[in-house]
């Protein structure tokens, strides 16, 4: 039903239906419906519990993108997470694991404020659920942040993909990394009084993004298009895309459900064979749909003290004349 190592937390709700989520990040590197795989790890993918897993789904905190002060994508992908609530059956006979995240040493000397993220993955028979909850522990600062959980879905060939219900402005650029706005850090203030003065991000505030237009950024379309594919190198910015749209083509030829809350933006990335990516192979990309779910335009500013929640869910859509159907 349930097994944890030193390594991995496994997630088993029976008939060949799994999550193996690795401490590392506690990223899922395995979601198994059925014995159907639907999560893509690169083969190249190196597991040292040091580099970011590559490929998987991991949780990127607190900045996306390249980020002065630390890692790109922050520092929650490269460190090792806790189980808060060890692997349990409902009662529906769906399992759950909570893992945590809090601030220390190495997360102070690059971001100076005391949190917590708590992480609860949760399988069901066709569906993976994501709910996630950032406490702000400090009694005096508020701190802003990014999150994003940055999914690799495996799939059959990204060239019959379909994603249903984009129908959002575009943004493009290689580097979508453009399109993220500066906000101010307070990288050292945590204790010192009269930091506090110095943090200049308001409660509330809205960020806009912006282009560079020096850069190679490109708006492509302001687009009602049904139906987005991917098929060339692709890093689309879709800010505040709908809450609920479909793939299709995924493995076994069916389609995926995307749910999400409070997790605006929505990326659809694959580096195709212009882009090297580190520990993956470049014919690989056929193989793979990236999707990055969360606050990239407006990072999220939460006062002392405060939570803030978010959700995502992939479920597959249930064939309604498949004779299967009447199994599941
Ligand atoms: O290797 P990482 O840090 O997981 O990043 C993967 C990709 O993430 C994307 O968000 C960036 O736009 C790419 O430039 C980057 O290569």
């Amino acid at each position: 039903m349930k097994k944890i190592t030193d390594t991995v937390v496994v997630l088993d709700r029976g008939y060949y239906t799994t999550c193996t989520i690795n401490f590392h990040g506690a990223t899922v590197v395995s979601w198994r419906i059925r014995n159907l795989e639907q999560i893509f790890v690169s083969r190249q993918a190196v597991l040292d519990n040091k580099k970011i897993i590559r490929g998987g789904i991991s949780f990127v905190f607190p900045r996306f993108g390249p980020w002065i002060f630390g890692p790109q994508h922050g520092f929650s992908r490269i460190m090792r997470w806790k189980v808060e609530k060890p692997p349990t059956r409902l009662p529906n006979g769906d399992v759950e694991v909570v893992f945590c995240l809090n601030d220390d040493h190495f997360t102070r000397s690059m971001w100076n404020y005391p949190f917590q993220l708590l992480y609860r993955i949760t399988l069901l028979e066709t569906e993976l659920h994501f709910d996630i909850k950032v406490k702000n522990l400090s009694s005096r600062l508020p701190f802003t942040f990014n999150l994003v959980l940055f999914t690799y879905l495996r799939v059959p060939d990204i060239n019959d993909c379909q994603l249903v219900g984009l129908q959002e402005k575009i943004l493009q650029d290689e580097r979508i990394g453009y399109f993220i706005p500066d906000f101010e850090e307070n990288n050292e203030c945590e204790e010192n009084d009269e930091c506090e003065e110095e943090y200049h991000v308001e409660a509330n505030t809205e960020v806009t993004y912006s282009v560079d237009t020096s850069s190679k950024s490109t708006e492509v379309a302001s687009t009602n298009e049904l139906v987005v594919t991917v098929n060339k190198p692709t890093n689309v910015l879709y800010p505040s895309s709908l809450d609920e749209y479909e793939i299709e083509h995924v493995v076994d030829d069916q389609t995926l459900i995307i749910q999400k809350n409070n997790l605006p933006d929505t990326v659809i990335w694959n580096p195709w064979t212009e882009i090297a990516l580190p520990n993956f192979d470049q014919d690989e990309h056929v193989k793979m749909l990236g999707m990055k779910t969360g606050n990239l335009v407006n990072p999220v500013n939460l006062l002392r003290g405060q939570e803030y929640n978010a959700g995502l869910v992939l479920k597959l859509k249930r064939p309604e004349r498949d004779p299967m159907y009447l199994f599941w």
